[in-house]
């Protein structure tokens, strides 16, 4: 079985700045790769993740959605790629429902526990990186740089809750989870990546 790697954090923490530094270290050590995304991941994923981002909906409406995106996702992607012995790196995973739809929105934890069984009992991730900042940091980044969706567009205390349902679930899962400091330099954190890389490799 190859590993999952999944990348979380609220929307400008700078997960995606990090995605291709994580994949090359990777795949210099001769382990092939495969990098991916939720909402997405797959053609009919990808459909999905346009509608969710976009349409204002029910919040269970919502929920379901991310968890339809993510069992095909599962179907097409991550399940075959481990299975012959590929890691997975995706942007965002299971964690992000529990923030988002769970923290931000306010959908009770067992509906989403419930979710989580029926799409993967069986499977979590090796590794999660949780990039982490305060509200005022990741808000100032997103202006910065681009048009907001439908989730960029929410307010303080959304992500205030978001990013505290992140930094509990690290709490309640410290075996996978490492918390990464976000506010320091690019250069910085890429030291503390290759730190957790290499220490999660000398683990396998
Ligand atoms: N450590 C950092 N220091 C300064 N700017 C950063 C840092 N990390 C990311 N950025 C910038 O912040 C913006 C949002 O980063 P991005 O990786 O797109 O966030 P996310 O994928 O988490 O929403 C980008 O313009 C990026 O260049
Ligand atoms: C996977 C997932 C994402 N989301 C949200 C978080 C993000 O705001 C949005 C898309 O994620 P992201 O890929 O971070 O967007 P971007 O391309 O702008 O960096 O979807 C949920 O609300 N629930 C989920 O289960």
């Amino acid at each position: 079985m190859g590993k999952f790697i999944t990348f979380e954090g609220i929307d400008g923490a700078g997960k995606s700045t990090h995605i291709a530094f994580v994949s090359d270290y990777i795949k210099a050590r001769g382990v092939e790769l495969v990098s991916s995304r939720e909402p997405g991941g797959t053609p009919l994923g990808e459909k999905l993740r346009d509608l969710v981002l976009h349409e204002t909906m029910h919040l269970e409406t919502e929920a379901l959605l991310m968890f339809a995106s993510r069992r095909e996702h599962i179907a097409q992607v991550i399940a075959p790629a481990l299975e012959r012995g590929a890691w997975v790196i995706s942007d965002r995973f299971t964690d992000a429902s529990f923030a988002y739809q769970g923290g931000g929105r306010g959908m009770s934890v067992a509906k989403l526990e419930a979710l989580e069984q029926w799409v993967h009992p069986a499977l979590q991730p090796d590794l999660t990186l949780l990039f982490d900042v305060p509200l005022e940091v990741a808000r100032a980044r997103l202006d910065a740089t681009r048009e907001l969706d439908k989730f960029e567009q929410e307010k303080a205390d959304f992500f205030a809750a978001t990013r505290a349902e992140y930094l509990r679930r690290a709490a309640q899962f410290p075996q996978r989870f490492r918390v990464i400091d976000s506010t320091r330099s690019i250069a910085d954190i890429q030291l503390r990546l290759a730190a957790i890389l290499d220490g999660f490799f000398d683990e396998q």
